[in-house]
């Protein structure tokens, strides 16, 4: 993929990152004393509600110390966090009677899982592998007391791709069984044929319902697991050879975590992805003014940019993740969704205005807090008017248990719970928004988590049961007396259906837990509507900065301040990019004050409505993190590379083809006619887009003394794009001596095993080349010339044949060959022994 890498731009993204780590390690002391003083706080004041926690199990060297030879025996985690448990258990996360599963299910180790990639050549070899050999020697070899399958695949997911181990990645790695198992998993994962996700993690990108010619926006992207996901679905569902007219934009704020998504998608050679790195509350629209007269109207249309799938995989607060680390359980408090809440709903919003009318929106964290979920679902469509809905989408992926959104909940600030804005004392109006509560109008019906138990809680955050669904409904207040809310108004009369939100939980699929609500647009969303929004909020500010309350805070400030303030909280894998996203935050507020970095453009319209200071803000505002991205329009070498190859007219090269440097690309890469429009609007906008990588590499220039007439060569990344469109400088080699040009990486033309293609080497013209495998007795005629085809790029030197192939990818075809040939048990080594190919080598 083209990603800048200048030295200026990697001096720049080293500066940044050592201003970032600086600012991590900052708020990581900051964190510590505040977590210290809330987890203190919180033991004293909810120690009184909860039973008391067992002390810990001595570490293992205490006990050896205190004399105890023997190993002290595992003990599940101890799990200290009394706000934890109330707030489950307030907001009914997991009622009374499964509160013991639910608890014995996080103390386990998650299941490691992973998916198959569909787009790798091999994954049918893969998936047989899996069915046919290593579940089944797994069964022997590992014995499992439940009598439960050592792997199997997960039900829920299409068509077998996805697996689940029956133990965790710790027993993977220590469990000598499974070491060939765990070999062939680290193996594959590098190469990217299959990628360990976590099972809940692999949920919201098959609800969106990807068709191959879709615009998909995936807004908070990194590190990409999704991103991936999506990207295999447009790769899948195209026609075999025709290249897919769809496009997916992955978005992250974070560069550093863009840069890890690039890493993770560069595996899947596509020309139809672009990175981008904004904030996706700001995220740009690119429309171009036009004249937009009835008969212009299409081409109006096309002249901004919008989706028909978007994945709003937001930021939260994590709980959702505590059983792969249960740190994050310690860590957790209710603030840090409270913190979330508004971002969460400004990013889905966002997205919601981006969404074509007919689209789909998913919605998804990985936290079971109904402020960072249910809240921000009924708050979208309170905003929305009658333009969207809240899709049930019960008949989809049937055998995926699930739980029903919850249609009432309290709101936790601090020490206190809270029913209704009203409720909250004024100094903490503008920290606890109307936002977050439910309105009592707001759902159609009320529906019970624990199947035919009815449970509530009193007032007092108590657990009790039976209390019925109008009890219950009386618990709830129209947030319309929340006067700093328009919001509400606007549609406190409006029903909103939250129990068609999905809520996974650990203990009914052995998983980690996720939240996810589908959302479609059904029309344009109301101007008027979103200007009374948005008049209402300034109002509200206004208000609130003209009579300041003893201690209250402008609620501008709150909104920077809540960002900032999540750095201090969280710590996991999906985590990470909370606290590195608000660690940007705190990048980016620091940066407001200074002229060197790049700059968001929400903050720029913040800052410049402060300062005033416009000139000073626009030029700030120029991102500076990459090199711009420029179309390759040398005539003259692509049409030397057209000719050199025999590319076909069919494959149009001509506007598909960028770099990042003005003369004399080293790199060139390709891009598909989706990206390609997406560039060319962007050029036209004034480079609204922040571009961090997009395209597949191509071709790369190659000098040489061997006298080749075409200055560049082929990329192995862009043969299996380009593969089928070729009709010249293709070699077709014999399984032996494809095997031994892997090998070997470099042969003596007089040295192949069949001398047909030693001598078909030796009479091409020096260059780049491809070299096909002939399978079976197929003659090369009817060998067909499509993305299943093994082939690599080769170079024809003076009296060699050289492999041009990462060692990975050679490491992955050797494999996969050996495999082809009944050779899997075979080594490198071993094919030496057994003079398999002997004495060829240079
Ligand atoms: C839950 S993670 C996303 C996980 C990702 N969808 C995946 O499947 O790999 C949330 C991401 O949001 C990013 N983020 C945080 N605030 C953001 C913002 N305002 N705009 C865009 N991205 C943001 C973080 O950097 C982080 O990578």
């Amino acid at each position: 993929m083209l990603a800048a890498r200048t030295p200026v731009s990697l001096h720049r993204r080293i500066a940044a990152a050592g201003q970032q780590r600086r600012c991590i390690v900052g708020s990581e002391r900051k964190r510590g004393r505040t977590e210290r003083r809330r987890f203190t706080q919180s033991l004293e004041i909810f120690s009184k509600h909860s039973p008391p926690i067992p002390p810990r199990a001595p570490p293992a060297a205490a006990a050896a110390a205190a004399g105890s030879e023997a190993k002290p025996p595992w003990q599940p985690p101890v799990l200290e966090n009394a706000a934890f448990e109330e707030y489950y258990k307030v907001q009914q996360i997991v009622c009374k009677e499964e509160w013991n599963t639910f608890m014995g299910v996080l103390r386990k180790p998650l299941p490691a899982t992973f998916r198959i990639n569909t787009c790798c050549q091999f994954y049918k070899e893969i998936c047989s592998k899996l069915e046919n050999g290593f579940k089944r020697s797994l069964e022997s070899e590992v014995s499992n007391v439940n009598g439960e399958d050592a792997i199997s695949p997960l039900p829920w997911y299409p068509g077998n791709l996805a697996w689940q181990l029956n133990f965790s990645r710790k027993e993977l790695r220590k469990n000598q069984a499974l070491e060939s198992f765990h070999e062939f998993l680290k193996h594959e994962s590098e190469v990217g044929n299959i990628t360990r996700q976590e099972a809940v993690s692999m949920v919201p990108p098959l609800f969106l319902n990807v068709q191959p010619d879709h615009h998909i926006l995936d807004m908070c992207a990194a590190p990409g697991s999704k991103t991936f996901q999506l990207l295999e679905m447009i790769h899948q569902s195209k026609e075999s050879g025709l290249l897919p007219g769809a496009l997916v934009i992955a978005n992250d704020l974070n560069v550093q975590r863009c840069d890890l998504l690039i890493h993770n998608t560069k595996r899947m050679y596509t020309s139809n992805l672009i990175v981008t790195n904004h904030e996706a509350q700001s995220f740009p629209e690119c429309s171009v003014a036009k004249d937009c007269s009835e008969m212009y109207k299409d081409t109006c249309k096309s002249q901004r940019l919008e989706f028909d799938r978007i994945l709003c995989d937001v930021p939260c607060s994590g709980d959702g993740t505590i059983r792969k680390g249960h740190d994050m359980w310690r860590k957790w408090n209710s603030g840090m969704g409270n913190q979330l809440h508004l971002l969460q709903v400004n990013i889905a919003m966002r997205g919601i205005e981006l969404l074509k009318v007919g689209g789909r929106m998913v919605y998804s964290t990985c936290s079971m807090n109904p402020v960072e979920n249910e809240a921000v679902i009924a708050e979208l469509l309170r905003r929305s008017g009658n333009s969207v809905e809240l899709l049930d989408v019960s008949s989809e992926l049937p055998e995926l248990v699930r739980r029903p959104g919850l249609s009432t909940w309290k709101v936790q600030d601090r020490v206190s719970w809270f029913q209704t804005h009203d409720d909250v004392p004024d100094d903490r109006k503008d920290v606890v928004l109307p936002s977050m509560f439910p309105s009592s109008n707001s759902t159609e019906e009320s529906h019970p988590m624990c199947g035919d138990v009815e449970v509530n809680i009193d007032n007092r955050g108590s657990f009790s049961r039976n209390i019925n669904i109008e009890e219950r409904s009386n618990v709830n207040h129209d947030t319309d007396g929340a006067s700093i809310s328009s919001t509400n108004k606007i549609d406190s009369t409006s029903k909103f259906p939250l129990h068609r939100c999905i809520r996974i939980v650990p203990h009914d699929q052995n998983s980690g837990a996720f939240f996810i609500a589908v959302l479609h647009k059904l029309s344009p969303l109301n101007g008027s509507l979103i200007e009374g929004t948005k008049i209402q909020h300034k109002l509200a500010v206004a208000l609130l900065r003209k009579e300041p309350g003893p201690g209250t805070i402008p609620y501008e400030t709150i909104l920077t301040r809540q960002q900032l303030k999540v750095s201090e909280v969280v710590d996991d894998a999906e985590m990470l990019g909370t606290r590195q996203d608000l660690s940007t935050d705190n990048r980016t507020s620091k940066h407001k004050n200074s002229t060197e970095v790049e700059m968001d453009f929400n903050d720029v319209e913040n800052a410049q409505a402060e300062s005033g200071d416009t000139m000073k803000m626009q030029k700030q505002s120029r991102w500076k993190g990459v090199d711009p991205v420029l179309f390759f329009k040398d005539d003259a070498v692509i049409k030397s590379i057209t000719s050199f190859f025999g590319i076909k007219e069919s494959f149009p090269l001509e506007g598909h083809l960028v770099t990042r440097s003005a003369d004399n690309a080293r790199r060139i890469y390709y891009i598909s006619k989706s990206v390609k429009q997406i560039l060319e609007l962007n050029a036209e906008v004034g480079e609204q887009l922040k571009i961090a990588s997009l395209g597949v590499k191509m071709f790369e220039r190659h000098r040489s003394k061997d006298g080749c007439s075409c200055a560049y060569r082929l990329s192995y990344e862009g043969l299996s794009l380009l593969l089928p469109y070729i009709s010249r400088r293709i070699l077709y080699a014999s399984p032996l001596d494809f095997l031994r040009l892997l090998q070997y990486r470099s042969i003596n033309f007089a040295q192949f095993v069949d001398t047909r293609f030693g001598e078909e080497a030796a009479s091409l013209m020096p260059g780049c080349c491809i070299v096909v495998l002939l399978e079976g007795n197929k003659p090369a005629v009817y060998i067909s010339k499509d993305p299943s085809t093994v082939a690599i790029v080769c170079w024809r030197g003076k009296g060699t044949m050289n492999v041009m192939v990462s060692p990975p990818d050679r490491k992955d075809l050797l494999e996969k060959m050996a495999n082809h040939l009944g050779l899997e048990d075979c080594t490198e080594e071993d094919w030496n022994r057994r003079n398999l190919v002997t004495g060829l080598i240079d």
